[in-house]
């Protein structure tokens, strides 16, 4: 089935790229947002539509919650996470009418809420749209790749854990977008090591480099390792975005930014991402020449 109106609608959109988990937990969500802030503090117009519709996090993560989508007569304006318009984002957990509120529909109701947010979101010029997946192949994970058909999406950053990796939930997420011809654009090893809050030292807590092993196995472009920093929890937790984490000293007086984008590049992780996202910048640009 032909879907024209989400081709019209994301016309304007340079990039897409899907975020997918075998498991749940393994950092999916928090790995996009970290994708987005460190695309955001390049310059670029990032959006991020999150269609975990039965368990939303990233309106938490970006400190959107509470906050409403307007509908205008181009369609549904998205919440932005700074003032300079360079984030946007759009998820169930901004329709919802609290944030306890839960989502119990079946397929054809969450394929229907999909492509509303595909096909009626004003997203205006963006240079990336990052999708956030729930864990796993489901529903939703099928209507967003037959709704993007025609517009080709460029293809899906696959997110694990060290103690994932052994698992075939991360395989089986692998075969899921060669059989819908999802390209792999490559795969991030999150919570790989801990970083100590006092002396920065990286500690492999559990074995590490199985995500790059797998890379290689499955002949997918390995963009990275990310470690556990307690700073990004703190970060990702508190209410208010503009303060930078500081674990190590919880009374000392935190250091005020502009916005979220600022806040995350004072943290540790924010150089692993930049470099995360420089392979991922790479790997876009070689595959649309
Ligand atoms: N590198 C990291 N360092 C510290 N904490 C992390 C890191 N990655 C993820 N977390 C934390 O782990 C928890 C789970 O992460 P997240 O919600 O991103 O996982 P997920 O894979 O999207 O889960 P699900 O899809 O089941 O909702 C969050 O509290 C997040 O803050
Ligand atoms: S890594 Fe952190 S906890 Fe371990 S010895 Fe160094 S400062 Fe202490």
């Amino acid at each position: 089935m032909s879907h024209p109106e989400v081709g019209e609608r994301l016309a304007s959109v340079k990039h897409v790229v899907l975020v997918l988990s075998g498991k749940g937990g393994v950092g999916k969500s928090s790995c996009t947002v970290q994708l987005a802030l460190s695309l955001a503090s390049r310059g670029h117009k990032v959006g991020v539509l999150d269609i975990d519709l039965c368990g939303p996090s990233i309106p938490r993560m970006l400190g959107l919650e509470g906050r409403p989508i307007h509908q205008a007569s181009a369609g549904w304006v998205p919440v932005f996470a700074d003032s300079d318009k360079r984030l946007a984002c759009v998820s169930i957990g901004f329709l919802l009418p609290s944030k306890d509120s839960s989502v119990v529909w079946r397929g054809p109701r969450k394929n229907a809420m999909i492509k509303r947010f595909l096909a009626d979101v004003y997203w205006g010029d963006l240079d990336y749209l990052l999708i956030d997946t729930p864990p796993g192949t489901s529903d939703e994970h099928l209507a967003v790749v037959e709704y993007l058909q025609e517009w080709n999406p460029d293809g899906a950053v696959i997110v694990t854990t060290p103690q994932a990796v052994a698992l075939s939930d991360v395989k089986k997420e692998i075969n899921f977008c060669t059989t819908v011809g999802l390209p792999l654009l490559g795969l991030i090893e999150n919570m790989s090591g801990f970083v100590c809050p006092h002396c920065a030292e990286c500690t492999n807590v559990f074995s590490t480099g199985g995500g790059e092993g797998l890379a290689k196995h499955m002949d997918i472009p390995f963009l990275g390792r990310a470690p556990i920093d307690p700073n990004l929890v703190m970060l990702l937790e508190q209410e208010d975005k503009t303060l930078v984490p500081n674990v190590n000293d919880p009374n000392a007086e935190q250091i005020k930014t502009a916005s979220m984008v600022e806040t995350y590049q004072h943290c540790e992780l924010s150089k692993v991402f930049a470099d995360i996202t420089d392979k991922l910048e790479l790997r876009l640009q070689e595959a649309s020449k």
